[in-house]
């Protein structure tokens, strides 16, 4: 069994997780490569006896890893996702952050879950993503223009709205005065596309959302739509340039620029234990169900 952890972050309480997980590997007898920046930090922070093999990049992982351990929250997961990419390597999202709403593992229940993990009792939540290109093109987007969350444009550098010219499919749908206009995936759409008051779509729908930030046109609401559509964006306003989000990742385009933004050509595989689903998450994590009155 070949394993690949990454992590972001140390702090006082990641030691018990991480030495967790390199037992449980160890008794496994798998090889295990860790991230090589992780891999430096842990060693400033811990006792480690054995060396482990490192890695840098994308480039370094292939399909022949059998798993790949994120150990933080949300956003080392989505992190983990630019260097997994298309290799089709499952995810194990292992919650030492805040919310973890992504994350397969609470680190209350680490060690259960890992045997089960382990011992292959688990199933694959398949996850779609979005790909940006922009025109003219961008080297700030490139080589990670991809999202598992949303692609986002927001207004920089002011407070004045940003216009979001917006097609379909080539067919000019509407432009948002807005602060910005959120394009996000099922995954995402318990992110920030729901902090604007988008819907909550299920992970297995194939379905994108348009959710505008704080649009000045009153009668603009969130519009579910297939993901088998292609959006193209034009970004105008009173500054020059505006963000691109995808993700936790930003870059500053220049107004005009044509956006495009479609369906991924691949998909992220999130390793889900066989009691967890995406309604038990969303009465964990989103606290459904909870009202006194049930
Ligand atoms: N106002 C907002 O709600 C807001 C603003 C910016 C970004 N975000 C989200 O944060 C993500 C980046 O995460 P981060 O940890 O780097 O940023 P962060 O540190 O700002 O945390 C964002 C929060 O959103 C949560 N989150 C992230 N992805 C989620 C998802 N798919 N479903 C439910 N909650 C999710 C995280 O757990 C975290 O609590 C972005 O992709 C975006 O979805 C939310
Ligand atoms: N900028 C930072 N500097 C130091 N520690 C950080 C920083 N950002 C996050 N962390 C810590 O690193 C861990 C992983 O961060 P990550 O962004 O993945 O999770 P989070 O955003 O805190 O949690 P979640 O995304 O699940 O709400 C968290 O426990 C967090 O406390």
């Amino acid at each position: 069994m070949k394993i690949g952890i990454y992590g972001q972050f140390y702090h006082e309480n990641s030691e018990i997780y991480i030495q967790t997980l390199l037992d449980a590997l160890q008794k496994k007898e798998a090889e295990v490569v860790i991230e090589e920046n992780f891999l430096a930090i842990i060693n400033q922070n811990q006792e480690i006896t054995k060396n482990f093999s490192e890695f840098s990049t994308f480039t370094e992982l292939d399909s022949s890893f059998d798993l790949f351990f994120s150990i933080g929250g949300d956003g080392t997961i989505l992190k983990a996702v630019t260097f997994v990419r298309d290799l089709g390597i499952p995810i194990v999202g292992i919650n030492t952050g805040r919310l973890g709403f992504l994350a397969t593992i609470q680190k209350e229940e680490m060690t259960e879950s890992l045997n089960q993990i382990l011992d292959g009792e688990y199933s694959i939540s398949e996850r779609s993503l979005l790909t940006v290109e922009t025109f003219p093109k961008s080297e700030e987007i490139h080589p990670l223009n991809f999202a598992l969350n949303e692609v986002a444009v927001n207004r920089r550098n002011t407070t004045s709205m940003i216009k979001v010219e917006t097609l379909v499919n080539n067919n000019y749908l509407t432009s948002y005065w807005s602060d910005g206009l959120i394009v996000s995936t099922p995954t995402g759409s318990t992110g920030y596309s729901l902090s604007c008051g988008g819907p909550v779509i299920d992970p297995q729908a194939n379905n994108i959302v348009l959710t505008p930030i704080a649009p000045h046109n009153l009668n603009a609401r969130p519009l579910v739509l297939p993901d088998s559509s292609v959006l193209t964006l034009k970004v105008s306003g009173r500054e020059n340039t505006f963000l691109l989000s995808m993700d936790s990742r930003i870059a500053t385009l220049d107004n005009e620029t044509k956006i495009i933004i479609k369906k991924a050509p691949f998909t992220i595989q999130l390793l889900q234990l066989h009691d967890d689903s995406f309604i038990k998450t969303l009465r964990k994590k989103l606290l459904w169900g909870e009202d006194k009155r049930n």
